[in-house]
């Protein structure tokens, strides 16, 4: 059986175009990205934890989708591992592209409405729940575009309606 096709990216971002890659084609990597809506519409964002590329930054929760898993199936091991909480359904939403000097990933983000538990940062990260424009800072260079499409379609009302 063949794999499926990936998804076209919504976007392709170069992260630190002048720092150098390794040459030739690099293998893209799948991450799944969960933007965890909160009763009062606000969103999380956590710290990457110490020891990892861009540590300190801030992004949304989430990590690599391991071989034979879907999305829905990473992201609920992920935030289940990494900050305690266990999802419901995981709302597909949009793909991003990006090439770090580290790295190349494809960032399968989907939208979280439903989820329980209390958060729990296992890795030592911090967090924060947001709301646009966000006020921690630095924010990953990955996790911009996340925060422009959120700012284009608007509140998380609208965003649960589309969901
Ligand atoms: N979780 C998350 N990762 C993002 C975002 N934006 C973005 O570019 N990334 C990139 O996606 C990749 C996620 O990989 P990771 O290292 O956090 O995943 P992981 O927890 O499975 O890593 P591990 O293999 O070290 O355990 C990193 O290269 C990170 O820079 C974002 O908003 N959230």
């Amino acid at each position: 059986m063949t794999a499926p096709a990936a998804p076209a990216p919504d976007e392709v971002l170069v992260v630190d175009a002048d720092r150098p890659r390794a040459p030739g084609p690099r293998p893209v990597v799948d991450v799944a990205v969960g933007v965890l809506f909160d009763r009062d519409g606000r969103f999380l964002l956590t710290t990457r934890p110490p020891g990892k590329a861009y540590a300190g930054h801030w992004e949304f929760p989430g990590g690599k989708v391991e071989p034979g898993e879907t999305v829905e199936q990473a992201l609920r091991r992920e935030l289940q591992e990494e900050i305690g909480v266990t999802i419901g359904s995981a709302h597909p939403w949009r793909v991003l592209e990006a090439d770090y000097p580290h790295a190349r990933v494809r960032l399968h983000v989907c939208r979280v409405f439903d989820w329980r538990g209390e958060l729990q940062m296992h890795e030592g990260q911090a967090f924060a729940w947001q709301t646009l424009p966000v006020t921690v800072t630095p924010v990953l260079p990955g996790t911009w575009p996340l925060l422009r499409w959120m700012a284009q379609e608007g509140g998380p009302e609208t965003a649960q309606a589309n969901a």
